[in-house]
């Protein structure tokens, strides 16, 4: 019988536990049918609970050599290119695997720019923007005025943003003889009709980049960005045909349009118009623009083709949709861990898709652009940029899934802030709380920095300590130190709280 057998292979035959656990003698038939039974369920049961408590059992051992950073902050922040400086300092063949695949974006975020002046010099007559030059931070936007926003710890009392983000800039009091303005309108109509071919292929690299895919309203607009989602670059490698006539890769005939107009292209951005336009800030143009037409002579060559350097990679804008993971191994104090890298896309509509990434997180590394703010959202043109990352900031603070995990803040894009403040951007201009402090790096950059910091304590109920850093993200060397510094603080709190010391 199969209990005898059991039993006696487990217990002595005068062991009391098996004598006190044998059937009663006068055990019938339905009685032991339903005790074999019940002795089978207890088995499954025990055994699926043994299941469980294996899986645990590896799963926190898993964790315990993983760990969960997220980055956060609003679009344009710097995520992705903080991102790009974990893979540069942990994964630098990955980077270079990639490396061609960036051509594209360059490309796209140069010729948007053009297409962006172009539309910017069409607004803007002749008359105004010749003469901005010199009177950096002179101007705001236009119908400014003190929206005088809640409390100053948790908002700063910003002034309103333009209603459009198209607002013509005002005219200019003294206009410039007619002939001169005849002039400049037939040079820039020039350059324009020069610079046509380029300018068409906006579209082209816009869809190479996002697969064709339309994401939002205005996401692919003229002058407006694009959204990728992880593994766009295997989109971007693919070969686009121009048509039965030409099987020219569609990305080579472009360099080789990029190198035939390089010289317009200089012109255009040396064009006094436009280096008005830009110093007066009645255009805003994104940190790539600038970066990657002020080194237009050494991108904009078709033989040898160009590749993209690490610093152009850096520079290169794409915004982010959805959420990025990367992973890397990393040895710290002779333990191996694997870094999960969280790359949230930062815009007001993306920022739902955050909170099932809080859950299990063991740190956020949030990214405050303190140049932002004399900017205003894409999304809301009235909101200061500021102060949208002052208010997510504390949202990030206060929400109960978040309270144990460890914070660091990166008060980044300061090289962005001294050139403004050196440029005569008057902060008070866009925050008016700012009042008569010193317009100069220091005082400003502490005014933001206590905001921050006050909004932190205000939420710390589990006094955790916050670890604050001035950044730019773009500068390798000092960002690759901080990213040792901040992983150290993290890597001390993360062993703390899996009671490994
Ligand atoms: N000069 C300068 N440029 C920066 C700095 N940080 C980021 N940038 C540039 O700012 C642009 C936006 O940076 P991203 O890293 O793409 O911003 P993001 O936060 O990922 O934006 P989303 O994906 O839209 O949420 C890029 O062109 C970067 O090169 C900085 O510290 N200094
Ligand atoms: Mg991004």
């Amino acid at each position: 019988m199969i209990r005898t057998q059991t039993r006696s292979s487990v217990y002595s035959a005068d062991d009391p536990l098996a004598l006190a656990l044998q059937p009663p003698e006068s055990e019938s038939e339905r009685e032991r049918q339903a005790r074999l039974k019940a002795e089978e369920d207890a088995k499954a049961n025990s055994d699926r609970i043994d299941d469980q408590l294996r899986l645990e059992r590896e799963s926190l051992k898993k964790r315990r050599n993983e760990v969960k950073l997220l980055l956060l902050g609003q679009a344009e922040s710097g995520k992705s290119t903080l991102q790009k400086q974990f893979q540069l300092l942990y994964a630098p063949g990955t980077l270079d695997q990639e490396r061609a695949s960036w051509r594209t974006v360059v490309y796209f975020n140069i010729i948007r720019t053009i297409n962006r002046i172009l539309d910017a010099v069409d607004i803007a007559e002749p008359a105004t923007s010749t003469s901005g030059a010199g009177s950096a931070g002179a101007s705001s936007s236009s119908g400014n005025s003190d929206a005088g926003f809640s409390t100053p710890s948790t908002s700063f009392s910003a002034a309103a943003g333009p209603v459009a983000p198209s607002t013509p800039p005002p005219r200019d009091s003294t206009p410039p003889t007619t002939a001169q303005a005849r002039h400049t309108k037939a040079e820039l109509a020039r350059l324009r009709l020069r610079l046509s071919p380029l300018c068409s292929a906006e579209k082209v690299l816009a869809d190479r980049l996002s697969g064709g895919v339309q994401v939002g309203a205005g996401a692919q607009k003229r002058g407006g960005g694009v959204y990728v989602r992880a593994g766009w670059q295997a989109q971007a490698g693919k070969k686009l045909r121009s048509g039965d006539e030409d099987e020219e890769d569609e990305l080579t005939k472009i360099a080789r349009v990029l190198a035939n107009c390089r010289e317009d292209v200089k012109e255009l951005w040396q064009h006094p118009s436009v280096k008005g336009l830009v110093a007066s800030r009645k255009m805003r143009l994104e940190e790539s623009s600038e970066f990657f037409l002020n080194n237009i002579s050494r991108i904009a060559t078709s033989s040898p083709p160009y590749t993209p350097s690490t610093d152009d990679i850096l520079y290169a804008r794409l915004q982010t949709m959805g959420i990025t993971q990367h992973t890397f191994h990393v040895s710290m104090h002779g333990k191996a861990l694997a870094w999960h890298l969280f790359d949230v896309g930062g815009a007001r509509g993306q920022r739902h898709t955050w909170v099932p990434y809080f859950d299990d997180a063991n740190a956020i590394i949030f990214i405050a652009p303190v140049s932002a703010f004399d900017q205003y959202l894409e999304e809301d043109p009235r909101v200061n940029r500021i102060n949208d990352s002052l208010q997510l900031w504390t949202q990030i603070c206060s929400n109960e899934l978040l309270k144990k995990v460890h914070l660091v803040l990166f008060l980044n894009k300061t090289d962005v802030l001294k050139q403004k403040l050196t440029a005569g951007v008057l902060v008070r201009k866009y925050i008016t709380s700012y009042g008569e402090r010193p317009n100069a790096y220091e005082p400003v950059v502490d005014y933001f920095r206590t905001h921050f910091l006050q909004v932190h304590r205000r939420t710390n109920e589990e006094r955790r300590v916050l670890y604050t850093h001035l950044t730019s993200v773009v500068e390798t060397k000092a960002t690759h130190a901080i990213i040792t510094n901040v992983q150290d603080s993290i890597f001390r709190g993360y062993l703390k709280e899996a009671s490994l010391v």
